[in-house]
């Protein structure tokens, strides 16, 4: 059966719309007569049934003015005298940053969660606030966040702290309406704003009939050795659950078919997900063995940032030192972001 394909994350703003609708004129202090040729915004994203996104316009997620065909480019990670396209073309390094969300009532409670939807306890929306400040002169373009309350929790906290100061939106992909129905109409609002895709995708790992037991009370009961073997094994499942390289199979496809190539566009990208969905992540970015991946434990909150370069993942750590000069090692490129930073805001 061909594979339906849904187009989604587009804001548009159709000419007519404007000229016909009543609604106008301001938008908190964006006046309309900036958009009023009619334009549209296009994520180059769409989604197919089965619920992977595919890109409808090549790789870039150039958010474009159909009259002009320029891109709408965040003027403190571009160049000024160099377009968009000719700067991603140039750019062949992209930041990408690894957040599991902060902790949740079930991880204070220690009961294995999976995909139930739990809520971050105050101790973890303070970590993603924490988190965010680690992470807060690191460019972000496009966030990714599971479909799970813990993760988009986190992602929305940790952009508080950033000081870009973009404005984080959730793409309502639901529905034809849900979409038409979160449309923008200001280009200049859209410049301050980052698309935030979320996908089951990156759900955390389904914990099967474990979902809702005392991990100790689990071990007691089934011996140590197994409950490990369940949690941290690559390939054996928990019981009617999922094992590490089965999250494997819908969380790195989904990574390497929808945020490889947001990042080989050179968009810089957060990802805010879960423990087991993001060891699976690690275990491909680190080609990690799945002897190897069984050591890898990841905390709460905590960011880790990747660099893609010449299609490569190198990792430039993190934030286990005290200071953010301790903790990540900066790229020429972050660094000049950052200076831009520093001038726009003194
Ligand atoms: O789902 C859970 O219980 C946790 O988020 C991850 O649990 P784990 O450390 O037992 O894999």
């Amino acid at each position: 059966m061909a594979n339906a394909v849904f187009h989604q994350a587009i804001w548009i703003l159709p000419s007519h719309h404007l000229q016909n609708s009543g609604i106008h004129q301001e938008f908190g202090n964006v006046s309309v007569k900036s958009i009023s040729k009619g334009f549209k915004f296009d994520l180059g994203l769409s989604m197919s049934r089965n619920g992977g996104y595919s890109s409808s316009k090549g790789n870039s997620f150039a958010v474009e003015a159909s009259t002009s065909q320029n891109s709408v480019v965040d003027p403190i990670s571009a160049p000024s005298n160099t377009s968009s396209n000719e700067f991603q073309k140039k750019s062949s390094e992209a930041a990408l940053i690894l957040i599991r969300h902060g902790e949740s009532l079930w991880n204070e409670k220690n009961l294995f969660t999976g995909c139930v939807d739990v809520p971050l306890t105050k101790k973890g929306v303070e970590e993603a606030i924490e988190a965010g400040k680690r992470i807060s002169n690191i460019p972000v373009d496009i966030i990714y966040t599971s479909s799970l309350i813990r993760a988009k929790m986190t992602a929305m906290l940790a952009m508080t702290q950033h000081r870009r100061r973009k404005v984080p939106i959730i793409m309502h992909n639901e529905s034809e309406q849900a979409r038409a129905w979160s449309q923008i109409f200001s280009e200049d609002t859209m410049r301050q704003c980052i698309p935030v895709i979320t996908a089951w995708q990156l759900n955390e790992r389904m914990y099967g009939e474990l979902q809702g037991l005392n991990k100790q009370e689990t071990a007691d009961r089934f011996g140590k050795e197994k409950v490990h073997e369940w949690r941290r094994s690559y390939d054996i499942p928990p019981p009617n659950g999922e094992s590490l390289e089965m999250c494997a199979e819908r969380a790195v496809a989904y990574f390497k078919d929808q945020i490889e190539t947001q990042l080989r566009s050179g968009k810089h990208v957060m990802i805010a997900a879960h423990g087991n969905s993001l060891r699976s992540i690690i275990m491909y970015l680190d080609k990690l063995t799945s002897q190897e991946v069984i050591s890898l434990e990841l905390s709460t909150g905590i960011p880790m940032l990747y660099i893609f370069k010449e299609g490569r993942f190198s990792r430039r750590g993190s934030p286990a030192g005290p200071t953010e000069a301790g903790v990540y090692a900066y790229t020429r490129r972050l660094a000049q972001y950052r200076q831009k930073l520093d001038e726009m805001l003194h």
